[in-house]
């Protein structure tokens, strides 16, 4: 008997052919980095899942094609507003889907142009990042870099107004439906409170938890559990894993870490603190509430940048 490759697939990302990737990541929270200046490169669904696998590609959470602003039509609108914004994160989701945002990709991209000579920022400098979520503040620090991720909403404002959770959340390891309470950080969040750390680790991630009602695009989903005491030296301290929208369980996200810092803070209620540490399975992120230049609360991200290889896509 004699095999024929199936003609309708293709392993290999032939469109990128002789493209020049970086992988790096954020607290394990890991991409595939090309840089696309004049917007040249056709990079569609498929590519992004060949790439991404784990097993026939190199292996990312997502991949983020760094490109100028004005070569897209939603980065030229934003151009509008702020000229300085050069450079566009086009962030895309392991199976291929486009999100809006990614606070440990931000820091990555931004390392990625800063080492590679397409952005110059000094330490305590800041450049403003193009993406789907909007114009974002990065600022370089000594040991990472700081991101004005804007403000964060309630995605069901009436039920949450009214009451401190507004969903119900069902996963495999987690013996009943568990209250939840549903965050926009410009990408959807919906973040489950758990009792005691034992609970956090018996939450089986393989498969997508079932929350009800689901935001209308989806939700990435954190499970958070609060540290006894809650706050240490006017620190708020929670454990986070998360299951990631177009991804599964990743060891880290930071639009969800400030999403869950949000909800706790809601739920821990006027005392909470403005600073907070989120431990992940991939590390520690900071994530700050402070008033921002529209006078409405922003939230800021911190935590590192780390570029790990360099090679060319066969
Ligand atoms: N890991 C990211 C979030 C990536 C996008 C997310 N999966 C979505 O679909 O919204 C982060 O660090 O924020």
């Amino acid at each position: 008997m004699t095999t024929q490759p199936d003609a309708q697939v293709s392993l290999a990302p032939t469109a990128l052919s002789g493209v020049a990737f970086t992988k790096g990541h954020g607290t394990g929270n890991d991409f595939v980095l090309v840089t696309d200046p004049d917007g040249e490169l056709e990079i569609g669904p498929d590519a992004v899942r060949t790439i991404c696998d784990r097993h026939r590609g190199i292996g990312a959470d997502g991949l983020i094609r760094a490109i100028r602003s004005r070569h897209l039509p939603e980065g030229r609108v934003l151009l509008q507003s702020d000229p300085s914004a050069e450079w566009f994160m086009d962030y895309r989701n392991s199976d291929g889907s486009l999100s809006e945002m990614c606070g440990n990709g931000v820091r990555v991209f931004v390392h990625l142009l800063v080492s590679a000579g397409l952005l110059s920022l000094a330490e305590g400098a800041t450049a403003s990042i193009a993406t789907r979520g909007g114009i974002k503040l990065v600022e370089r620090s000594a040991d990472g870099y700081s991101v004005d991720m804007g403000p964060w909403e309630f995605i069901f404002p009436d039920a949450a107004a009214s009451r401190a959770t507004d969903s119900l959340v069902e996963a495999d390891g987690l013996e009943v439906p568990r209250p939840a309470l549903s965050i926009s950080m410009g990408n959807p969040h919906t973040v489950v409170a758990l009792a005691e750390p034992a609970e956090l680790d018996a939450a089986l991630l393989f498969t997508a938890p079932v929350v009800d009602p689901t935001p209308v695009d989806g939700t990435n989903v954190e499970f958070v559990v609060p540290y006894d005491p809650l706050v240490h030296d006017g620190v708020g301290r929670v454990r986070m894993r998360v299951h990631e929208r177009g991804v599964g369980e990743t060891l880290s996200c930071g639009t969800g870490a400030c999403a869950a810092a949000a909800a706790t803070r809601f739920w821990a209620g006027a005392e909470a603190p403005l600073t907070w540490r989120v431990e992940v399975p991939g590390g520690v992120v900071g994530v700050r509430f402070h008033a921002g230049p529209d006078g409405r609360e922003h939230v800021s991200l911190s935590g590192p940048a780390v570029l790990v290889a360099t090679g060319t896509l066969l």
